[in-house]
């Protein structure tokens, strides 16, 4: 079996009295879609949060990319590719969802300070900009404003910017969320080319995306991990459909 890209071992984080993440164990392996589901409150983004690095865990450990990153910060863990999006959204509403890609290359080449005229001129940021658009479907889209696009093209914005900051997985909370169906398809096709480049940790609660998508489902609940396996094992594990699934019959 091939090495994870990343392991999380025993983790727990407290917040007071609740224990929002339990004894977690789960990896993602290259090529992969591993979706993590379970009922509001399960702490399925208090997970995502501690390894992002935005909290931090109580204890335990996580490896990515065979380095323990349990002591390092949000930015340094996105500089190793580790990529992101948000329940709610990082983007700069006032900028061109170009400008707002071209941002995060600058961010990834290091490059300091300079006049946003020069910048916007720039080939070697323009270019992987216009690439990373391209190929989350949203080229034609690319000098409209952050704030004029729909929920799903900021969505396919987000992703354009981990995929111009190199990332090497994917923490995605939640994409699906405030989207119709046609939205919901494009970007289910999208995500399912997407793991090719790089494995998808995926929270989602549209379980017609989870079950298209999916290597493997972790459920969670009241911050424990109940079961592990593809989605044929979930959908007819006896405890999950008790715990979870079996409120939808
Ligand atoms: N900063 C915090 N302080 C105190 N309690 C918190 C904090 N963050 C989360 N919690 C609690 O931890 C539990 C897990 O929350 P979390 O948001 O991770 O769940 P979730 O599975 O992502 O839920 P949802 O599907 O609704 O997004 C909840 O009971 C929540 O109220």
């Amino acid at each position: 079996m091939a090495e994870p890209i990343l392991d999380i071992r025993n983790l727990n984080k407290s917040f007071g009295a609740l224990k929002a993440t339990d004894n977690v164990s789960l990896d993602l392996r290259p090529g992969e879609i591993h979706a993590l589901i379970g009922p509001n409150g399960a702490g399925k983004s208090t997970l995502i949060h501690q390894i992002a690095g935005s909290l931090r865990p109580g204890s335990g450990t996580i490896r990515f990319l065979g380095r323990d990153i349990g002591a390092l910060g949000v930015p340094e863990r996105t500089r190793l590719g580790l990529g992101r999006t948000f329940q709610i959204s990082s983007l700069a509403p006032d900028y061109s969802a170009l400008r707002n890609v071209m941002l995060a290359v600058q961010a990834r080449q290091g490059t300091s300070f300079r006049f946003v005229k020069a910048v916007m001129r720039d080939r070697s940021l323009r270019d992987p900009a216009l690439e990373a658009l391209e190929r989350v479907g949203l080229a034609e889209r690319a000098h409209v404003s952050a704030a004029e696009l729909s929920h799903g093209e900021r969505r396919q914005l987000e992703i354009a910017i981990a995929l111009a900051l190199g990332s090497k997985a994917f923490l995605l909370d939640e994409p699906m969320a405030g989207m119709g169906p046609e939205g919901s398809k494009a970007l289910t096709t999208f995500l399912d080319g997407l793991r090719a480049e790089a494995p998808i940790l995926l929270v989602e609660h549209d379980m017609d995306a989870v079950f298209a998508l999916a290597d493997r489902i972790s459920v969670l609940v009241y911050g424990r991990v109940i079961a592990t396996g593809t989605v044929e094992e979930i959908r007819h594990n006896p405890d999950v459909r008790q715990a979870y699934l079996g409120e939808e019959g």
